[in-house]
């Protein structure tokens, strides 16, 4: 086996700073052949079932990938914009934007990319782009703000993976979660205040919901469960809510086994008769809108609010290509290449061999 290396290296190619954002991925067209390769890309990852191999594989190919791909189609067609996937194009508005920022404040050296852990563009496809324009350090930030092997190790995986095969590694920074960074919080309460003030008053509940994952996961020691209850309470003491204003909730769930509980379905059939008519739901932990949230929370979870007697349900979108957003993206991308040793160009070092002369001839 040969490594693959940079084609046509060129000594006087400036080195440059890579920022790679990711998400998880979608499918290239609302049609059920698209969902076919992307679900069974997705749902062929350990780290995302974590089930006996043969026999997942056994599951996944003689059932699921028979029958979901048709019905995921449908809801994805249900969302799918004029331009695209609604996570793809939110996730390129976010390049584009944090591009702009970090190339005002730091030149042309930096250069921000995005890919997806699951269809495209592939981890690997960027990566190479990255490495033909120069980036000789690489950091990459996944857009999941609460860790979950499920999804941020999944990402590192397939870094490791394309790293494996690389014959000239980068330097590698990488962000496992930023759940309780104070910029995230202060994006999202102030993006939440705007909703309340522009409707001149606040809902008797703020549902914060979460992707779910299978409650063995954290049985098993994964964080996202603290994680996900952490950036709840952050965000509801930042919003000055008391216990009964806000409650956490997952959604999403896959399969038969337990997953995280409250579930938000069952939640939003069940406020009603507790005497809640009134809530705005929120994801925290979805850095962009896609279908869990169009879909599933603002159409279906709505649904069964009203038709359990609700009389207000507003779904507060996601954070997306926000100002706020990019800015505590740009504080997370900024802290994390800090005290990153550059490497000296030979200007540098002569202007400093200069400085060093001069001050002892001062100093004699
Ligand atoms: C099968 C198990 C799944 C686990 C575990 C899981 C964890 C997980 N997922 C997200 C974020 C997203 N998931 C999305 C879609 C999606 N997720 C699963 C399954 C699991 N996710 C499936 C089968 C699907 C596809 C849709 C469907 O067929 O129902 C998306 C949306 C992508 C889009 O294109 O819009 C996101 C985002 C997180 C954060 C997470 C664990 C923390
Ligand atoms: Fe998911
Ligand atoms: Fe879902």
């Amino acid at each position: 086996m040969s490594y693959r290396g940079p084609t046509g290296f060129r000594h006087d190619q400036p080195e440059k700073t890579g920022v790679l954002i990711t998400n998880l991925g979608t499918p290239d067209a609302p049609t059920k052949s698209a969902l076919r390769r992307y679900l069974g890309e997705f749902l062929a990852d350990p780290r995302v079932v974590e089930a006996p191999r043969l026999l997942w594989r056994l599951i996944l190919h003689g059932i699921i990938l028979r029958f979901r791909p048709k019905r995921s189609a449908e809801a994805y067609a249900n969302v799918w914009e004029p331009a695209g996937s609604p996570l793809l194009t939110y996730t390129a508005e976010q390049r584009d934007r944090l591009s702009e920022r970090l190339r005002a404040r730091h030149g042309d050296d930096i250069v921000v990319a995005f890919a997806m852990r699951y269809g495209s563009p592939s981890i690997a496809s960027v990566l190479e782009e990255l490495q033909q324009q120069g980036v000789r350090r690489l950091l990459v930030l996944p857009l999941y703000p609460q860790y979950s092997a499920s999804t941020t190790a999944s990402t590192f995986d397939a870094i490791a993976a394309d790293f494996t095969r690389r014959r000239w590694l980068p330097e590698f920074r990488f962000v496992t979660h930023y759940h309780d960074h104070e910029p995230y919080i202060e994006a999202m309460a102030r993006h939440i205040e705007t909703r309340w003030q522009e409707r001149g008053q606040r809902p008797q509940k703020l549902i914060l919901s979460y992707h779910g994952i299978p409650k063995r996961y954290l049985l098993n020691g994964d964080p996202y469960h603290c994680e996900c209850h952490k950036t709840s309470r952050l965000l509801a003491e930042r919003l000055g809510l008391d216990d009964t204003e806000w409650m956490t909730t997952f959604q999403s769930r896959f399969g038969r086994e337990e997953w995280l509980q409250p579930y938000t379905d069952e939640t939003m059939k069940s406020l009603p008769e507790q005497g809640v008519t009134s809530v705005d739901v929120f994801c925290p932990g979805f850095s962009s809108d896609c279908l869990e949230t169009i879909e599933e929370i603002d159409q279906e979870n709505r649904e069964y609010f009203m038709e359990a007697g609700g009389k207000a349900f507003h779904y507060i979108p996601a954070l997306n290509a926000d100002e706020r957003h990019i800015e505590a993206l740009l504080s997370l991308v900024e802290n994390n290449l800090a005290g990153w040793p550059r490497p000296e160009s030979d200007a540098d070092v002569l202007q400093s061999r200069r400085q060093r002369a001069a001050a002892m001839g001062a100093d004699a």
